[in-house]
């Protein structure tokens, strides 16, 4: 690249020489476009000096450093491409003065024009314009505006297709979180999209105006351990969860579940069909108007089942396999724990636990587990079809399930724990439905970690400015629970949507393994 290494090409003490740049591009654009007559060599000359001269304004340190700020914090094109212009404007304003093409934009469309030109009779001209498009962090070549702008209408025709295919169930509360009609039409609700960190920053705010108390502690927003954070801190981390909230909400309603998931028959296993009574679908999914009926852990809670409040939504199953393939499996997760595969749970709510994913998806995934891992998971995975027979073989109404074919394995030591929770609020955020655990431990009373079911409590509706929206109606009893303790070959199934549940903080190293099932 040729330098004059004072200042730019052309220019001698701030005195311009290539005045008239533009018109000269503009003449000779239109000759083209007439007689199909070439640039002149003169003009090549004079358009490589302002490119060079634009090189040299777009290399300042400072300038750099913006550029590549914007690059980093914008993944949106468009944005990026608008944002950019009047910066890079500020940097081309003298330069474009010196070479005498018109101001702001309308010099930007000539110079791409006269530069698009030079280029047919100069190829080092557009290597010239490439490097330059490189220093602005763009695409060497540059797509024209046009595509760009198809590109957008064509990811908005996309995600209004998928709104639309998404059932009303799923679109309404998505709707109503960004605060319009349950029943808004797809169109409405894409054209919100773009909105979301910004609703997600009100709906921050929102929570903050109760006040910390509202929002720290047990069953809230935050657990305890932010009591002594900062606004600031506490004001990001509900931020942040709110925008994770919509967009998972978001992603529930435009992937479809068939995408991802498979039929629980195609893991139909006897297993699974000869464990599963109507007593387990009584349980599981028994009538919602009754009352006084007994929690099914008889066994366990017998004298405190009937505090709960809810004489459904949890199925409990003792000894259903052989502590010998409990204590093989726990082997073999010690070994995926020192190869460094158990990893920590991200979750601010899920202290100090750690877990694996094991995949069943192909054949050499199932081959690749270890085999007493394998046998569980398989038995675990027979588990929907056969609550879907029994169901309909005693005439229960149960909804569709479907098998999305991982299962985690989780570990809790002693200062790990998960404060209450539920699995999914209202199948919105995940479409997890039925929560399957298989504890593999050999528990003695003292050894902590039991599963902690709540009793709920109807709170006042807060529709619309929370994590569950319509669900805020329910809240957990954090006075009514029962504990359960993680015995071996001991399977509880709950309702993912409806039930609170914590994990206690365990004394001696727990192992669970855990499916969740997947409806609509
Ligand atoms: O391990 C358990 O008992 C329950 C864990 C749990 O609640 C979860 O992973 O969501
Ligand atoms: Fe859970």
């Amino acid at each position: 690249m040729s330098r004059t290494g004072h200042g730019y090409a052309g220019t001698t003490n701030g005195v311009t020489t290539d005045a008239g740049l533009g018109k000269k591009f503009s003449e000779a654009i239109s000759a083209n476009a007439r007689e199909k007559q070439p640039p002149s060599q003169a003009l090549v000359e004079d358009g490589r000096r302002l490119l060079e001269a634009l090189m040299e304004a777009y290399m300042d340190a400072e300038f750099q450093r913006e550029v590549c700020r914007l690059r980093e914090e914008i993944h949106d094109e468009l944005r990026f491409l608008t944002t950019l212009g009047p910066l890079a404007a500020r940097a081309q304003e003298p330069v474009f003065q010196c070479f005498g093409l018109p101001p702001g934009q309308r010099g930007v469309i000539l110079m791409k024009m006269g530069v698009r030109l030079l280029s047919t009779v100069s190829p080092d001209i557009k290597e010239l314009a490439g490097d330059l498009r490189e220093l602005l962090c763009l695409p060497r070549e540059e797509e024209d505006i046009t595509s760009t702008i198809k590109k957008a209408e064509s990811e908005f025709q996309d995600l209004q297709q998928k709104i639309a295919a998404a059932p009303l169930e799923l679109r309404g509360p998505l709707a109503e979180a960004f605060l319009l009609p349950y029943n808004a039409s797809p169109v409405e609700i894409a054209q919100a999209v773009p909105r979301l960190p910004k609703r997600a920053k009100e709906i921050a705010d929102h929570h903050m105006a109760r006040g910390r108390q509202d929002i720290i502690g047990e069953g809230k927003l935050l657990g305890s351990d932010m009591a002594h954070a900062s606004d600031e801190t506490l004001q990001a981390k509900v931020q942040d969860m709110f925008e994770r909230y919509l967009q998972k909400m978001l992603s529930r309603v435009i992937t479809p579940l068939d995408s991802y998931t498979r039929a629980p028959e195609d893991f139909a296993c006897s297993w699974a069909r000869d464990l599963v009574s109507k007593q387990t679908i009584q349980d599981l999914w028994g009538s919602q108007t009754c009352q006084t009926a007994t929690l099914p852990v008889r066994d366990v809670v017998e004298d405190l089942s009937s505090q709960l409040g809810f004489s459904h939504g949890v199925a409990i199953l003792n000894d259903t396999v052989s502590v010998k393939v409990t204590r093989q499996a726990r082997e073999e997760l010690a070994a995926l724990e020192t190869a460094g595969a158990v990893t920590p749970s991200q979750d601010p709510c899920n202290v100090g636990a750690r877990s694996v994913w094991l995949h069943f998806e192909t054949a050499e995934e199932r081959e690749k587990s270890p085999p007493a891992l394998r046998e569980l998971c398989e038995h675990l995975l027979g588990l929907p079809h056969a609550l879907l027979a029994a169901a309909e073989s005693n005439s229960v109404v149960a909804s569709r399930l479907r098998v999305h074919p991982h299962i985690m394995a989780a570990t809790y030591r002693r200062g790990a724990e998960y404060h209450c929770h539920k699995d999914s609020y209202s199948g919105t955020d995940n479409s997890r439905m039925v929560t399957i655990l298989l504890y593999l431990n050999d528990w003695q009373p003292g050894d902590g970690g039991e599963l902690r079911l709540f009793g709920t409590k109807q709170v006042d509706a807060d529709v619309g400015t929370g994590p569950g929206l319509r669900d805020a109606a329910s809240a957990p009893d954090l006075e009514r629970f029962v504990d359960v303790a993680p015995l071996s070959g001991r399977v509880v199934m709950f309702r993912s949507r409806e039930i609170w549940h914590a994990v206690r903080e365990p004394r001696e190293q727990r192992w669970a393994m855990t499916l969740w099932v997947m409806a609509d």
